[in-house]
């Protein structure tokens, strides 16, 4: 597991790698070449508009249409080319995912208060006004990704939710994907994936208004992408490729935490898994079978070469230490599997999403089943933020209604300062209605 070398220095002998990673490359949302790449791509689509983006489109993905927008008809039936099990799984994971983002509304409560007689304050929690969702389905078609940034921006009351997702095999979206934004929710679903899909949702080329914001998960590209549209359009957070960590301890089932290890890793080469463990039986039992599992994995191709260059297992001495390397590293997500999970409760900082006990499993909220949020930070992302919720696409607007009665609680204290400043035309605007209060 990657861990800056300040930490380090001072825990070295602290901790032991059962297993090390293979390679020890930088996160891929700050690879050089990535930059590179996506910034070209940007300026070439800014200057030459659609045509870019469909140059883009015909390269990367094979996409050969003139139109990227999926009709209205095809979207409200594609439930309908499902599996019985598969549509009832989507409109669950759909609507449970909706009963969690209500409760963070709820939570979020508008509020005004007299600070001083006169003086009244609040704030107001009011939705952006157009969203564009990604929905990441280049290695696999993500079907939850939807509930989580569509149908969340819609519980938010955001009047404007747009989807783009990259074409399947067939060159079209995948139905589970769009049977799930219709679901949720999205007003129009275009097919398009990657950077040229934020660049066209950023910056209106498809028919549409620019987005005033970009959400969702993707791979190093897109979560590049959203880095380098920043400022332009707001973003949720940077949700590159999924990492997934463990603490256990001697009660752990070693089989349990091998699985979960790569449940994750099955995402990409490039997804680090790690465990933390504060028993060396543990800890080598779970490598033991790790190297058993991915034997019989049909995904021993994507999970086989994440776990070789980017697993790790590592061994500390105490709670204390595998909280320090735990919030150091900064998972997107964390497992707890001890037989001391309230104290890990307690205690951790720094996750994008928690699950604790042997019964909690990272994957209950990759598919909307656990009602929680799976676009997370990545990358030690989660030292600084959170996943996204209800309330990053709620703005929490503030106000103030001031009455007479309050300009000498505020008037002259402006004076003073806005003269100290040598701020003469702010000064002006107390002092003139000073002097109107006064007669
Ligand atoms: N952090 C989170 O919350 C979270 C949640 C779900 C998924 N994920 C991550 O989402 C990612 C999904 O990745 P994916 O690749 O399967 O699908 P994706 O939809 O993110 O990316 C596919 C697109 O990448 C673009 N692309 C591919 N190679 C390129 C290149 N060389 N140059 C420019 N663009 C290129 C293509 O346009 C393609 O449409 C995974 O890494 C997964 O771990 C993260
Ligand atoms: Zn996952």
């Amino acid at each position: 597991m990657k861990l800056s070398p300040r930490f380090l220095s001072e825990y070295d002998n602290r901790l032991r790698h059962l297993k090390a990673p293979a390679v020890d490359a930088p996160p891929a949302q700050s690879d050089p070449a990535v930059r590179a790449r996506v910034s070209e791509m940007l300026s070439d689509i800014e200057a030459s508009g659609i045509d870019a983006v469909r140059r883009y489109a015909r390269e990367l993905d094979r996409f050969e249409d003139a139109d990227f927008e999926m009709s209205a008809e095809r979207l409200a039936s594609s439930g309908d080319r499902l599996e019985p099990a598969l549509r009832e799984a989507i409109e669950l994971g759909s609507e449970r995912t909706k009963q969690f983002a209500r409760l963070q509304r709820e939570h979020l409560t508008d509020f005004e208060a007299e600070l001083v007689p006169g003086l009244v304050t609040g704030q107001r929690y009011i939705p952006v006004a157009r969203v564009g969702a990604y929905l990441p389905a280049g290695r696999f078609p993500l079907t939850a990704s939807a509930f989580m940034t569509v149908g969340v921006a819609k519980v938010a009351g955001v009047p404007t939710v747009i989807g783009c997702t990259p074409p399947g095999p067939d060159g079209r979206p995948n139905d589970a994907v769009a049977y799930a934004a219709y679901l949720s929710g999205v007003d129009h679903l275009y097919t398009l994936g990657g950077v040229q899909a934020l660049a066209a949702m950023a910056f209106g080329l498809l028919g549409e208004q620019p987005v005033d914001m970009v959400v969702g998960a993707g791979n190093a590209f897109v979560a590049e992408a959203k880095r380098q549209l920043f400022g332009r359009v707001a973003i949720d957070l940077l949700a590159g490729p999924s990492e997934v960590a463990v603490i256990a301890d001697e009660t752990a089932d070693a089989e349990i935490v091998a699985a979960d290890l790569l449940g994750q890793a099955e995402h990409g080469p490039n997804s680090p898994a790690a465990l933390v463990t504060t028993s060396e039986t543990l800890g080598l039992a779970v490598i033991e079978a790790v190297d058993r599992q991915l034997e019989t994995l049909s995904t021993r191709e994507i999970c086989g070469p994440a776990w070789r260059d980017f697993g790790s297992v590592v061994l500390v001495g105490s709670r204390e230490d595998a909280v320090a390397v735990m919030d150091e590293y900064a998972p997107e997500h964390l497992e707890v599997q001890t037989s001391d999970d309230v104290w890990y409760h307690d205690t951790l900082t720094n996750y994008g999403s928690l699950f604790l006990g042997h019964w909690s499993t990272v994957a209950y909220s990759d598919k909307g089943m656990a009602g929680t949020n799976h676009t997370l930070p990545t990358a030690g992302g989660a030292k600084h933020s959170a996943g996204l919720s209800v309330s990053r696409y709620l703005k929490p607007l503030t106000y103030q209604r001031i009455a007479r009665e309050a300009t000498p609680a505020l008037a002259a204290a402006v004076d003073v300062i806005s003269a100290s400043e040598g701020m003469t035309a702010h000064q002006a605007t107390a002092t003139m209605r000073l002097a109107t209060y006064a007669q």
